[in-house]
Order: structure tokens, then C-alpha cells, then sequence
């Protein structure tokens, strides 16, 4: 059996002064009015399980306001094995714990995945590149600890070199970071490709469900320096050194607009990530319905991987996305979440759920008396 969340707590965390939830099943529905703290609890178990939140939030922002310290913690049990994710957040810094005993966010990756589901994620499929690129290595980063920490050297570097571009310094000097430019960034494209080429493919699956076959979906991931219309071709493999020559090159080709335009151009940050439907690009050309059926197939390929790669099925987190999704969307959602994924779902409103999912489902009401 899967580890499963069946306990959490919450000290002096957002809204909460204390908080606690025993018993906790398959599927609980949290309901209540707006703002009453149903986001926050969505959000306690992701940064609990994923060491990351939608919100991108300060470790401030987390703390009670007029209190220093908050205290989150979830017990987890798959019949034998019993075990305890705490989470302290003081003075800005996040301590995290496996038993008691402190741990480093990169360790717990992958113990207990969570996949959120807001409606922030609606951009994914008309929004900006930024937010697709981030999608991709969330994912990543809950498969593989190596993803993680790649993205975060990435990320390092990246600013370093625009530091320097922004500040005109010598090209000498500019150029003296682009050997680990070319380390992080072509570790981190085919990191990216090899994930993107499964999950593109999980996506088209559940977009050919979602649709009934009516409508096929091709995702496509394109590095940063193919030239516009070219993609990585379906079924292809990078290879790192191929990756490696090829982002040495586009780097030495574009240094004088990198330094006219004072930003780095090539690399991860810049890739491109495209969803087609029917042959179109979903962000210009779909219907909103379209849209959110990407983004569903987007979700649940998350869900799909996570279960395959990672042999542990994780918790699913839909934050108040059943009113933007309409009845049929709705229904391939739910299909899915009966398919035995431990799920937590807050809603103003219970009337978007059928009585028999609502007669599976714990209905917490919150405030809790
Ligand atoms: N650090 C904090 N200290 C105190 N209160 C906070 C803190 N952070 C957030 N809140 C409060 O939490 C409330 C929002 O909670 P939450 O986002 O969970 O609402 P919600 O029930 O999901 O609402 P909606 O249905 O509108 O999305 C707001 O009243 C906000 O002021």
C-alpha cells in the first residue's frame, strides 16, 4: 500500500492558530466562505510534502501574524510503515523534519509527492513560457533529486551572468561563466527533454480521455537556440554532448546581443514549450474549454508520472478548480480521483459535486467547531 496522509497539524501557520485533522481518508472535501483558510490547508500539506508552495510564499508570510513561529507536521502510514513530516518556519528559514530528526528539503523529495492543482495553473496553457518552464522542472524536481538541485545551480548561475551583463563588466569576464553556463544548462535541457518526452506523452493520453478522442493534443519543448517552428522531434533522446556543443555555440554567437541587450539569451530559462491542439497552438488559437482540458491533461500526466517513476502514488491537492471546470471536466476529474489517489479538494460551493462523490468523501466544514 502507498503512504498516505492521515493526521495534520498546524501551529500559528497562516490564518491558523492551531489546526488539526485526524482520521483523514481518501477523499476529504474542505468547504467554507471565502477566505475562512481552506487555501491555507492545501497549502500546509504541500509544503509538507512537496517542500514547496503555489503561493511562493516568505517563510514570514507562513508565520501567524503576531506570532514567531509556525509549526506544521503530517503522520503518514501505508499499514506498516508509520512516519512524521514536520515543518518549522522562524525568523524566514524553513527547518524541515523526517521523525523528529532534521532533514534537508532535497531529502524528502519524493516521499510523499503532492500534485497541486489552483487555478493559477489555467495560465499553464495560454500564460507566459516562465510558467510552463516552471511547471516542467516542478515536476522534475519531485522525480529526481538531480533535477532539483540542477534547476537550483541553474538558477545560480543565470543570475550571476545577468548580474554581470546588467553591471556592462568586461566580455572577458562575462565569458569566464559560460563553461558553467554550458554544465548547468545543457544537464538541466536534457533533464527536461527526457521528462517532457513522457510527459507529453501521458498528456496526450488523458487530453485524448478528457475529450472523448475527439481532439488530439501534441506537446512539443524546444531548447532555447532552435530556431523558431523547430522542436525536439518525438521519440528523440538528447544527447549531453550534442546539447553541450550546441549551447557553447549559441552562446559565442549571441555574446554581442547578450551584452547589447544586457540579459542572458541562451539557455534553460529561454526554452520553449508549446501545446498543440488539432495542429494549433492551444494558447492563440483554443477555446477556453480547450485550454483547461490541456491544462486537466497537464495534471493529471503529473499524477500519471509520479505513480510509474516513483512506485508511490501521490496526494492530489485541487484548490477551489472545481468551479472553473465545467461538468464534463469535471466528471474525467473525478473518474480519476476515484482511481484510488489520496485527494484533498476545497470549494465554496458543494453543489459542484455529485452526490456520490460527496458520499466517498469526508466533507470537513470549515471553521472546524
Ligand atoms: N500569515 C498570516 N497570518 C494571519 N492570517 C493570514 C496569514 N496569511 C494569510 N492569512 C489569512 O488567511 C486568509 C486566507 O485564507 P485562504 O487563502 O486559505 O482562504 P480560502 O478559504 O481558500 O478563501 P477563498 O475561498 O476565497 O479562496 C485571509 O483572511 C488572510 O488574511
Amino acid at each position: 500500500m502507498d503512504l498516505r496522509i492521515t493526521d495534520i497539524s498546524f501551529r500559528d501557520f497562516r490564518s491558523y492558530e492551531s489546526f488539526h485533522l485526524g482520521g483523514i481518508g481518501p477523499l476529504t472535501v474542505l468547504v467554507g466562505p471565502n477566505a475562512i483558510g481552506k487555501t491555507n490547508v492545501v497549502e500546509g500539506i504541500q509544503l509538507l510534502t512537496a517542500q514547496s508552495s503555489f503561493r511562493h510564499p516568505t517563510g514570514v508570510q507562513l508565520v501567524r501574524e503576531g506570532a514567531s513561529l509556525a509549526q506544521l507536521s503530517a503522520e503518514a502510514s501505508d499499514g506498516n510503515r508509520q512516519l512524521t513530516l514536520g515543518l518549522a518556519i522562524e525568523a524566514g528559514k524553513r527547518r524541515f523534519t523526517l521523525n523528529g530528526k532534521p532533514k534537508r528539503a532535497v531529502d524528502l523529495k519524493g516521499i510523499i509527492p503532492s500534485v497541486a492543482f489552483t487555478p493559477d495553473d489555467l495560465e499553464l496553457a495560454k500564460g507566459s513560457m516562465t510558467g510552463r518552464r516552471n511547471a516542467l522542472d516542478g515536476v522534475g524536481s519531485q522525480l529526481s533529486k538531480n533535477h532539483y538541485l540542477i534547476r537550483r545551480d541553474w538558477d545560480k548561475v543565470l543570475r550571476n551572468k545577468n548580474a554581470l551583463l546588467k553591471d556592462e563588466a568586461s566580455p572577458l569576464l562575462i565569458e569566464s561563466l559560460n563553461d558553467m553556463m554550458v554544465t548547468c544548462g545543457a544537464q538541466l535541457v536534457c533533464y527536461r527533454a527526457a521528462l517532457f518526452e513522457k510527459l507529453g506523452r501521458a498528456m496526450a493520453s488523458h487530453y485524448h480521455d478528457i475529450t472523448g478522442g475527439r481532439e488530439q493534443l501534441a506537446a512539443r519543448y524546444a531548447p532555447s537556440w532552435y530556431e523558431e517552428g523547430r522542436w525536439i522531434e518525438p521519440g528523440v533522446q538528447l544527447e549531453r554532448d550534442k546539447v553541450r556543443e550546441e549551447m557553447a555555440a549559441a552562446l559565442k554567437s549571441q555574446a554581442a546581443a547578450e551584452r547589447a541587450r544586457r540579459r542572458s539569451l541562451v539557455g534553460p530559462h529561454a526554452d520553449r514549450i508549446e501545446f498543440y491542439v488539432e495542429g494549433r497552438p492551444v494558447g492563440i488559437y483554443g477555446s477556453q474549454g480547450q485550454q483547461r482540458s490541456v491544462v486537466l491533461a497537464f495534471k493529471l500526466a503529473e499524477v500519471t508520472l509520479i505513480c510509474d517513476l516513483l512506485g508511490q502514488k501521490p496526494v492530489l491537492l485541487l484548490d477551489d478548480v472545481m468551479s472553473e471546470l465545467d461538468a464534463q471536466r469535471r466528471a474525467s476529474l473525478v473518474k480519476f480521483v476515484s482511481g484510488d489517489i489520496q485527494t484533498f479538494i476545497t470549494t465554496a460551493n458543494l453543489a459542484y459535486f455529485d452526490d456520490d462523490v460527496l458520499a466517498a468523501a469526508r466533507v470537513v466544514r470549515l471553521p472546524m467547531e
